[in-house]
């Protein structure tokens, strides 16, 4: 297995136009992905993920439909980008193979197979098919602070016997803290730095998504994720305009233009915002409760519904240990919690 090739101290991967497709409620436009590859791609951004926020094949009742057919966003992804490479995410059992050929034939390069942290199990079949279509494969371990650095190694070990070339620890919740965060990547680089890359993906509802991305890449971390704007689930991401600030403050080389991330975010990606992620009482919650960042809308529209407090249901959700793929039992207790406020 050979490991991805990295130009740069640190390679940062965009997903303002994944997991930013959450904050969006997926009504993401052709126009406005277009915009944002051609400034990310100018800025010296490597890799862009562009998918529906839960992956490809995540458009459905259950998730939110898309505006746009997401491999008609694809195609205009990699039609803009001239030098970046276009990922998509993929989570099994939402994304099928079937999925990853159509996302591969629109022009993906790379695909994230994403899992729950402790399931890199249902991950194998997906990383075979990508490698056999000639497609770079990464591994998310959604949830990571859902088990321990001990564990978490041993799944990221399934997925790179499997093919993956870099497993992530996705904190999804925004929950971890930094020594947490510090000895999960101590544990992934130590398992299996030898053969393969290591990444963090992190989300800002305890504001530590930036500072976990420094002691990423202190621990041996080279793969780091971010979004202009933060545009992401629950409070966003870790701006990739302040990483790539914070990287060259540090002497760190990322092949980032600081100031061009900087106009993007603020000239190109700004201006389309129906929401623009910040630290507010229902995300700093989910970090708090460790809640799946996704949940937030859902969690909003079921309050609004049922006339209970989103943050009251998002700390309910922490309490009864929900995982991604579960966001309809987000209703069952808005239900109870209206329930009980009535009796
Ligand atoms: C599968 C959707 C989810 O948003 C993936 C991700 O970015 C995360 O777990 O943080
Ligand atoms: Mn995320």
């Amino acid at each position: 297995m050979s490991r991805p090739e990295f130009r740069h101290d640190v390679r940062i991967t965009d997903t303002t136009l994944r997991d930013g497709s959450h904050a969006m409620a997926h009504r993401f436009t052709e126009t406005q992905v277009r915009d944002t590859v051609r400034a990310l791609d100018r800025a010296g951004v490597e890799v862009i993920e562009v998918s529906h926020g839960d992956g490809i094949g995540g458009s459905s009742f259950n998730y939110g439909f898309s505006r746009t057919d997401e491999m008609r966003l694809i195609a205009a992804a990699k039609d803009e980008a001239k030098r970046a490479r276009i990922a998509v995410l993929l989570v099994p059992g939402i994304g099928t193979v079937k999925d990853l050929e159509r996302a591969r034939d629109a022009g993906a390069d790379i695909v994230r197979v994403a899992t729950h942290c402790t399931e890199a199990d249902v991950s194998p079949q997906h990383f075979e098919a990508a490698r056999a279509l000639g497609m770079e494969t990464v591994g998310f371990l959604m949830m990571a602070h859902r088990t321990s650095p001990g564990d978490l190694a041993k799944q990221a070990r399934i997925m790179v016997d499997a093919g993956c070339q870099c497993p992530y620890v996705t904190d999804s919740a925004g929950a971890l803290l930094m020594h947490e965060a510090k000895d999960r990547f101590d544990a992934l680089v130590a398992e299996v730095g030898d053969e393969a890359e290591v990444g963090y993906h992190g989300h800002q509802n305890l504001s530590l998504g930036v500072a976990n991305s420094v002691l990423a890449y202190e621990a041996g971390v080279r793969s780091i994720d971010g979004s202009l704007c933060a545009l992401g689930a629950g409070a966003g991401n870790s701006p990739t305009e302040v990483l790539a600030a914070v990287f060259d403050r540090l002497g760190v080389s990322t092949g980032l233009d600081v100031a061009a991330l900087v106009d993007a975010a603020e000239e190109v990606v700004r201006p389309y915002l129906t929401r623009w992620p910040k630290m507010d009482r229902n995300a700093i919650v989910q970090g708090w409760a460790g809640v799946y960042s996704s949940f937030l809308l859902h969690a909003e529209r079921a309050g609004e519904r049922y006339d209970v407090p989103a943050h009251e249901i998002l700390r309910r959700c922490g309490e009864l240990g929900f995982v991604g793929g579960q966001e309809d039992m987000i209703l069952d207790v808005a239900i109870q919690l209206a329930a009980e406020r009535r009796a």
